[in-house]
């Protein structure tokens, strides 16, 4: 589905890594773990169209995302759910607007009311659906951005720490929602540092560790 061969990624500066191959397969789920300022989140970035490589290739859906003009980059990207470090919320908008927004971009806002509804339920959130961002605590913050990034059913879920600054009991809610998307088929990749939540997604469901660090990603890491 996306696949990186031979990639390479620098900010201007010296290379943060190269030589960087990874494809993710259809109904896969991998972890990307390693050292803070490794190269994470630009790799998963590089997974969802945001930033282009210096070098190498990036095939997004069979598609070369270095031919690809900005509304075929969009198109591919309404088939990824994106589940952003920092959340990322429109604080104005109520929780269950900021959840329903990816379908209104897609020109499917029809679709939000009966899914929305089932979608707040699945991550335990109806009763705060009327709430601003704001006024959720982290892990419900985590649970709406996990919801805003599947509205759209995607075949992909791409998510950067998304327990990060939870405790270790909602940390195991949203890994069991993951998992549970990964038995429907949908194809997962999870940025965490957490070694704890790596070795218990491990005991439910076949999982890739790669490990990026000093530049090289090793696939097949034992824990
Ligand atoms: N927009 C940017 N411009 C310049 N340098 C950047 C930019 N974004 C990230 N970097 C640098 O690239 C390196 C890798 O950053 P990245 O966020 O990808 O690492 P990470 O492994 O996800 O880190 P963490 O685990 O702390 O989130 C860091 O040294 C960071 O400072």
């Amino acid at each position: 589905m996306i696949e990186l061969s031979d990639v390479a990624y620098n900010y201007g500066g010296a290379e943060l890594f190269s030589g960087l191959s990874l494809a993710l397969a259809p109904g896969s789920f991998q972890f990307l773990t390693g050292p803070s300022g490794a190269g994470k989140t630009t790799l998963l970035k590089l997974c969802y169209g945001d930033l282009r490589a210096t070098s190498g290739v990036v095939s997004l859906f069979g598609q070369n995302a270095a031919q690809m003009n900005r509304d075929e980059i969009a198109l591919a990207r309404r088939r990824i759910g994106v589940v952003h470090q920092d959340c990322q919320f429109l604080d104005h908008l109520p929780v269950a607007e900021n959840i329903a927004l990816p379908l209104q971009v897609a020109g499917r806002a029809n679709e939000a009311e009966g899914n929305l509804d089932e979608l707040l339920a699945w991550v335990g959130l109806s009763a705060q659906a009327g709430q601003l961002p704001p006024e959720l605590s982290g892990g419900e913050r985590q649970r709406a951005a996990l919801a805003r990034a599947v509205i759209t059913s995607p075949d992909v879920i791409i998510a950067d720490e998304p327990t990060g600054n939870v405790d270790w009991e909602m940390s195991q809610r949203l890994l069991t929602l993951l998992v549970e998307l990964n038995r429907m088929g949908k194809t997962v990749l999870i940025a965490s540092h957490d070694l704890n939540l790596i070795r218990a997604a491990k005991a439910q469901v076949s999982a890739n560790v790669l490990r990026l660090k000093g530049g090289r990603l090793q696939a097949g890491v034992a824990l």
